[in-house]
This record gives C-alpha cells, structure tokens and sequence, in this order.
C-alpha cells in the first residue's frame, strides 16, 4: 500500500482494534466506562496502528522518489537518527539512535529518505538486529550504492520496566555492506560516528 494512504488504512481497521483494546482493559480489572478511561480504547487503538504502520509503506518506493545522479563518492553519514519500535516479544518499546552511512555508486538519495526508511522498519513489531538487517537491505536493494553500512543503539523497556530489570544496558547492533566491509572504511565510519561533532 503506498505511503499516502496511510491514514485511510488505520480508519478502516481501528473499530476492531478499539473493541479488543476495550476487552483487554476489561481483563486487566478496569472500568472502561470510567471518565478518564472512555476514549481509551479508541486512543490506543491509533497509537498501536500509527506504531505499526510501516507494515503498510514501502521503503524501496520512499527512497526511489528522491534518487538524483550525482558524481560524488565519498562516504554520507546520517548520525544520531531517533529510532522507536516496539519489541516482537512482549510489544513493549525500544528506543535510541540509528547511524546510517552510505557511499554512492553515481546515484545519492533525498537526506530526508533516509530517516523515513528507518521508520518504515521500526513502525513494526521488531528485532534489533532484523530492524538493523532491513535498513541496511533496502538502502542496499535501492541505491546500489558501493557501500552501505547501519549502526543502532537502543534500551529495551522490557529489560528495564520488566524482566531483568537493568536500566542502564544499551544494545549495540550492526550491518556492513560492500566497501564498508573493508576494516579501513568500517573504521572510519565508526571514529565518525563517535565523533565529539555529534
Ligand atoms: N535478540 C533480541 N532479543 C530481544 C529484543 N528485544 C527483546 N528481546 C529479548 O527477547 C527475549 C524473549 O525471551 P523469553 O524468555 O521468551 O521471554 P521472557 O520470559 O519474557 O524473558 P525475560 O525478558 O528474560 O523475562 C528476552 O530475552 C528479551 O530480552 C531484541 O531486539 N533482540
Ligand atoms: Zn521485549
């Protein structure tokens, strides 16, 4: 389904969503005709969809849009992206910063496209290393670019609200393509990205 069309898809699915939210906090042990709890339902039912919508965009589209030819081969770096997605086990967030490198093969892509794709990714029920893997593809599938290379570092809520309950952890995940396999390159990239400019 195109990007635009987003917000017709959520107005079309949130009924249902909304009466399961409703039986949720129902089971929960809560009043659901309660002043403050009336419009929960339906509030949570857009958030959980608008969290959810990348499902619904296409990322090789949205970087398609804005390819220019240009004759420029050195590395861009988008640094200290915000990234929020929600973790496939127990749907709870896991938040933090994607850096995202790339050296062009003729072709650069629209700077905005970039942090776009991220969200196409995290908009879903996510892994970090497959939320990484992906962004690293469809840069990878669209551009052909002669390197690609996606760093992300994020807390997990379930591992702090939650279950181990650590709050200072922060997961580093990682991917590299074409030049950026080459230890030179890699290492360059990361110095940069580490960088007191951030
Ligand atoms: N590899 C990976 N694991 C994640 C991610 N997000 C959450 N997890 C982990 O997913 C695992 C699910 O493990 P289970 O043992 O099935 O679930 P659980 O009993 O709720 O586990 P605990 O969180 O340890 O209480 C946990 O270890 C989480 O920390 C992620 O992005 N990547
Ligand atoms: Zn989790």
């Amino acid at each position: 389904m195109p990007y635009k069309n987003i917000e017709e898809y959520n107005i079309k699915i949130t009924d249902e969503v909304r009466e399961r939210y409703k039986h949720i906090i129902e089971e929960l042990g809560e009043d659901t005709a309660r002043e403050g709890l009336v419009k929960t339902p339906e509030r949570a039912a857009k958030a959980m969809m608008f969290l959810t919508q990348g499902y619904h965009q296409d990322a090789k589209a949205i970087l398609e849009s804005a390819m220019f030819s240009e004759n420029y081969n050195e590395m861009i770096i988008i640094k200290d992206i915000e990234v929020y997605s929600l973790c496939e086990h127990h749907m709870l967030p896991f938040f933090g910063k994607a850096h995202i490198a790339y050296i062009p093969n003729g072709k650069i892509v629209g700077l905005s496209k970039i942090p776009k794709v991220v969200d196409v990714f995290a908009r879903r029920l996510q892994v970090q290393e497959r939320l990484t893997k992906e962004i690293l593809e469809s840069i990878d599938d669209a551009l052909r670019p002669q390197g690609v290379a996606v760093v992300i570092e994020a807390a997990h809520l379930c591992m702090m609200m939650r279950g181990v309950q650590k709050q200072n952890s922060v997961t580093t995940t990682s991917g590299f393509k074409g030049q950026f396999e080459k230890n030179e390159t890699r290492n360059e990239f990361l110095k940069l990205i580490s960088s007191d400019l951030r």
